[in-house]
């Protein structure tokens, strides 16, 4: 039986994407394996997958900001290399899929000094710091965007890897789960899989005048949640949706979003009108400023950016969205939606080491 071990972590948008790949591999007799952190994101999304091994080891943080924790980081990703060493002689997969965030580093290190093959795949326009480092170890860096490919020799575009579940939604069944009725469009509002702080407070300042035109549900992120908010006619808040996600995308009629890459294909693959505000550079390496620039430029979404956002632009910016929402479902239904699933999986399955 052929082996992967997949990995990636720290958000979401790090661990969905494996996720989409999980039923393709089984189908083509893959054992899968999943190297994580102890206490991240991917764990508990992984949680309730029976199907994948999951395998936590010591990771640390490469911040771009000022921590106490950057002094103990280190050590623990030596120790985390020292771990992803161990298990690949475990495991001996036949080959490494790597989505990135800062738990894949030591895993694709040690995959390259023990001469496994590795497969990744960048979800950004530009790639981010654990791809850039496993680029020149890898048999190929699949790319989302076909710019993100051009001038990088192993890089093959491929585009973005999406859950199936996130096409199976039923808007009825999302209006029963929220307690609407239909009648006004829905807004759905998503911060990121971490939620947006800037964004929630945003909403809610701005709800008075919203909910005239829209009913709200609110993704607010883990420990974000607003009780002042709650039992709020036409407003529901989540912290995080996973099973209900589908249902709530299918009876969403226009979104909020930021534009972490993940979410922004999903929204064009579903054709939803959306207003982006991107996270800024304060707080980025720019990464989702390129990603909705791109989807601007392209017709696909309106972009608000965070410097501007306020409780008048955002009501401005959405209600000028939800006028003009034919101009961008026509865009994005041209565009047509190419999932990179067979892609990938077939680049997964000539790299892989012989049985
Ligand atoms: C703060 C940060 O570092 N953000 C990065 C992170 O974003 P983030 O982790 O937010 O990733 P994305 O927006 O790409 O993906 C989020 C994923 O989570 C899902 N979802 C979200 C909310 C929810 O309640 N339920 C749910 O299932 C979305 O449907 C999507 O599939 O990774 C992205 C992909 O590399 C980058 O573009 C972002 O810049």
């Amino acid at each position: 039986m052929k082996r992967i071990v997949l990995t990636g972590g720290g958000s979401a948008g790090h661990v969905t994407p494996n996720l989409a790949l999980v039923p393709g591999l089984l189908e083509r007799g893959y054992e899968v394996h999943y190297i994580g952190s102890v206490d991240g994101v991917e764990r508990s999304l992984l949680a309730d997958e029976p199907d994948i091994l999951y395998h936590p080891i010591a990771s640390g943080k490469l911040r771009r900001y000022k921590s106490l924790k950057n002094l103990s980081d280190p050590f623990r990703v030596i120790q985390g290399l020292g771990q992803a060493r161990r298990l690949l002689k475990e495991l001996r997969p036949h080959v490494v899929f790597s989505k990135g965030g800062y738990v894949a580093v030591p895993v694709v290190l040690a995959a390259a000094s023990r001469k496994v093959p590795i497969v990744a795949h960048e979800s950004d326009y530009t790639p981010g710091l654990a791809n850039k480092i496993a680029q020149p170890y890898a048999k190929v860096l699949c790319t989302t965007f076909p710019e993100t490919a051009e001038g990088r020799e192993n890089a093959v575009y491929t585009g973005a890897l999406l859950r199936e579940k996130v096409f199976s939604g039923n808007r009825r069944r999302g209006l029963e789960l929220l307690g609407f009725n239909g009648q006004k469009p829905v807004m759905l509002v998503m911060g990121g899989s971490l939620g947006a702080q800037a964004i929630n407070e945003a909403v809610w300042e701005s709800f008075k005048r919203l909910k005239i035109r829209f009913d709200v549900v609110h993704l607010c992120g883990r420990g974000h949640l607003n009780p002042q908010m709650e039992g709020e006619a036409g407003y529901r808040q989540l912290e995080y949706a996973d099973e209900s996600l589908p249902d709530l995308f299918a009876a969403a009629d226009l979104f909020v979003s930021r534009a972490g890459s993940n979410s922004i294909f999903e929204l064009l693959a579903l054709q939803k009108p959306n207003l982006l505000i991107p996270l800024p550079l304060s707080a980025s390496r720019g990464d989702q400023l390129l990603n909705a620039r791109s989807f601007e430029k392209r017709g696909f979404s309106k972009v608000l950016p965070q410097e501007e956002l306020d409780e008048d632009t955002l009501y401005t910016a959405t209600a000028d969205l939800f006028e003009n929402r034919g101009k961008y479902i026509e865009a994005m239904r041209r565009e047509g939606y190419r999932n990179a699933l067979s892609s990938v999986l077939d680049i997964i399955d000539k790299n892989a080491l012989p049985e």
